[in-house]
């Protein structure tokens, strides 16, 4: 018998308060360690509010998840935020520098037995000087600096799934590509919502388009060979993505 997919996701719905139609229904979708999915969709769809009930952040009211054949009840929500980690779209200014977020993330409870990540190299792989910006305070980093360090912190606690709402909107072109490139590569199954249109062609993978939930496959991306190359400069094995967020009932998620 084949091993259950990584994430699997069937039949997810869910309604507004007051609504009279679903935001979007019968979401069915699975991925392996490394695949990735972009989520495309008009503004105000609910493109986070699907990101946050895979991460059990928001109550989807229909549907099963499942990671590796395990569901949330089963798991425990703490070890599924440890291991399916949002990244909040905007900028958070938590207390302290990355590093030390980093370090308390690595303590919680739910993190326990689990190898450490290489933040440094995270951040050096989305284009940061880890030694001056690990170390400065998340206040006192630029918009694109904090995006990135939550990015790295996300990617160093090596989760499962990456929940990913639209990381490089703070970055510029070339860290866009930096960024793209080392999630690419993070070895972590990802979820990435993104406005810009050109992001799918140069990442590859697959696309959801909502409200429909259709999933189809996208032409090009990066290439497998640059992927391996930079999966084997980590290390191998499974890698890096997703950040914590050290905070009471949010676990590891980055962000709010
Ligand atoms: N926690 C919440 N509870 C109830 N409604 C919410 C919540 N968060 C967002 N909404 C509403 O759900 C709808 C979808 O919001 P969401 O932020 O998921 O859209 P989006 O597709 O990500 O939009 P954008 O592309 O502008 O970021 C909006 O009408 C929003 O007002």
């Amino acid at each position: 018998m084949s091993p259950p997919p990584l994430l699997e996701v069937v039949g997810l719905s869910r309604t507004l308060q007051g609504g009279s139609s679903p935001l979007w229904e019968g979401i069915s979708f699975s991925l392996q360690p490394g695949d990735v999915l972009f989520i495309r969709g008009p503004s105000g769809i609910g493109k986070t509010l699907l990101l946050r009930s895979l991460a059990l952040l928001d109550p989807a009211e229909g549907g099963t998840l499942r990671l590796r054949g395990q569901a949330p009840s089963e798991l425990g929500i703490p070890a599924w935020r440890s291991d399916v980690i949002y990244v909040h779209q905007s900028r958070v200014d938590f207390p302290g520098t990355p590093l030390e977020f980093f370090e308390l993330a690595q303590k919680l409870a739910a993190r326990r037995g689990r190898p450490a990540g290489d933040l440094a190299a995270a951040a050096a792989a989305m284009g940061l000087d880890p030694s001056v910006v690990l170390n400065q305070k998340w206040a006192s980093l630029s918009g694109g600096q904090a995006q990135r360090a939550s990015l790295a912190v996300a990617a160093a606690l090596r989760p499962a799934a990456l929940l990913l709402d639209e990381p490089t909107s703070a970055c510029d072109p070339e860290a866009v590509r930096a960024v793209e490139a080392a999630l690419a590569a993070c070895g972590a199954a990802l979820v990435w919502v993104t406005h810009d249109g050109a992001q799918p062609g140069r990442v590859g993978g697959r696309q959801l388009e909502l409200p429909g939930g259709a999933v189809s496959a996208i032409e090009g991306g990066l290439h497998p060979q640059a992927k391996a190359a930079a999966a084997a400069a980590r290390g191998g094995g499974r890698q890096a993505a997703a950040g914590a967020g050290p905070r009471e009932g949010v676990e590891v998620a980055i962000g709010p």
